[in-house]
């Protein structure tokens, strides 16, 4: 069974993540591509287990229904793999990764026309054409013939890649600085291109977690303030101007501040938003999803713009940025683009365009918070995730979806919106948001307030009310 999900299809190896799977998933997306006149993808994979196997085996269904693959045969960041999709004008592409998942997953992301990922629309009619054919409906052609035949073609955007972003950023104000930066690529994939472009700036760059590991050193590669707590220690320990985590497919990022400090990816957002508007003078809306600060709603209103607000996915971010011509989109879980650049989230790119933040204001990003919080007001996170089990989701899924109950808050409640999840606004302007994860069997409760206590006690008469 495929069933996609918030960022691609997603499975446990040897239970639904199979050979045979991938193969009737090849097989869907190639007859769709097929009645599209779509007759060229490109193809990477990240460093887990059986990713580099897994992307052959798409490339002989590919080749034998006569698509030509351009096949990345290195293990690449699945922005860079978006990035080729827009730059070669293909309709299609596709990376083997389960991105941030336990090191038992593995999955398949889809990318459409200008490097964004492949929306709900598109993912629903992979599913449909793989649910109307069998095993014996796949048809393949062995990967050495095909490269001989020309249908599968070797090819490196590595270069291109880290040119465009080199040139976006500010490589002069960074080289002046000569930082001294710290990278943990989480044992994934961000390691060259990262310090690749870094080094080009002139910074010193250091490197943790940087060996091939498929079980992620038995952590989640998700960057967070528990899974950088070796890149937090050196930075301070060794006196690092800044720390950069990436995950396990280098398209989200977590970053440890001089001091030692996890800085959220709520906070990234905001610190570029208002980088990009009052430092470069740059202009447009934002976009973030639901889940995200509305830190970012204050910063739009203060330099008179709009903040827009979608369902969590970065499917939903980009064409709302397309929509709106936004400057800038990104989600809490550590994902961002920018106008210009790729539709999709970039951990490389938002790493160098921090950097760039840092030297062309010559401030750290404890003074540049401390800027902005005095102009716009404090806004803290609570995040929580709850496992459970299926009779528990049935019995979860009444409570918040059919009977539509919510507990009986400490502050009063303004109004509940069911776009993804459900999602309480108070009075007060915090919030509160259950929703099911979309990646992992979790139920995600996040809430935000002036201040930690209060986040956290909504959180906890949401998990009582829940009885979880
Ligand atoms: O909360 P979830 O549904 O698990 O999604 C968390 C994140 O997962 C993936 O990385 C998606 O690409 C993101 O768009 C999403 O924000």
């Amino acid at each position: 069974m495929i069933k996609f999900g918030t960022g691609g299809w997603r499975a446990i190896i040897g239970e639904d993540f199979t050979k045979s799977n991938l193969q009737l998933l090849a097989q869907g997306l190639a007859n769709k591509m097929i009645k599209e006149d779509a007759n060229e993808f490109v193809l990477g994979y990240d460093r887990r287990f059986l990713s580099e196997k897994s992307a052959k085996w798409i490339a002989e269904v590919m080749a034998g229904n006569g698509i030509k693959v351009y096949f990345i045969n290195r293990i690449a960041p699945t922005p860079m793999i978006m990035f080729s999709v827009k730059e070669m004008n293909l309709l299609y592409g596709a990376a083997i990764t389960a991105s941030h998942n336990p090191a038992d997953y593995n999955g398949v992301k889809v990318f459409t026309e200008g490097g964004r990922d492949a929306s709900a629309e598109i993912t629903d009619e992979i599913e449909a054409e793989v649910n109307k054919i069998s095993l014996e409906d796949v048809k393949e052609m062995n990967f050495d013939k095909a490269i001989k035949e020309e249908k599968v073609v070797i090819y490196n955007p590595f270069n291109d890649y880290i040119d465009t972003i080199i040139n976006l950023v500010d490589l002069e104000a960074i080289k002046n600085k000569q930082l001294r930066i710290l990278l943990d690529p989480m044992y994934g994939v961000s390691k060259t291109s990262l310090q690749t472009i870094l080094m080009t700036a002139r910074c010193e760059v250091e490197l943790i977690h940087d060996r091939h590991d498929t079980l992620f050193g038995g952590r989640l590669p998700s960057p967070s303030a528990e899974t950088l707590g070796r890149l937090k220690n050196d930075v301070v320990e060794k006196g690092f101007d800044l720390g950069i985590g990436t995950d396990g497919d280098a398209d989200r990022l977590g970053i440890i501040d001089e001091t030692g400090n996890f800085i959220h990816p709520n906070e990234i957002m905001a610190l570029l938003y208002y980088y990009l508007m009052k430092y470069k003078g740059w202009s447009g809306p934002v976009v973030r999803n639901l889940a995200t600060t509305h830190l970012l709603d204050k910063i739009a209103e203060g330099f008179g713009q709009e903040c827009y607000e979608v369902p969590v996915g970065f499917k939903h971010i980009s064409s709302k940025m397309e929509e709106t011509d936004a400057l800038i989109g990104g989600e809490s879980s550590g994902g961002l683009t920018i106008r210009g650049h790729i539709k999709g989230k970039d951990g490389v790119f938002a790493a160098s365009l921090l950097v760039e933040m840092i030297s062309v204001t010559n401030k750290h990003l404890s003074k540049l918070l401390e800027e902005i919080h005095e102009q716009f007001g404090m806004f803290e996170m609570a995040e929580h995730g709850f496992g459970f089990d299926a009779n528990e989701k049935e019995r979860l899924l009444k409570i918040l979806y059919t009977d539509k109950k919510i507990p009986e808050f400490s502050f009063e409640v303004d109004r509940v919106s069911y776009m993804d999840g459900v999602k309480v606004f108070f009075k007060n302007g915090g919030w509160i948001i259950a929703r099911f994860s979309g990646t992992e069997p979790l139920l995600r409760v996040f809430a935000e307030m002036d201040c930690i206590e209060k986040a956290e006690k909504v959180c906890t008469e949401m998990k009582d009310f829940l009885n979880i």
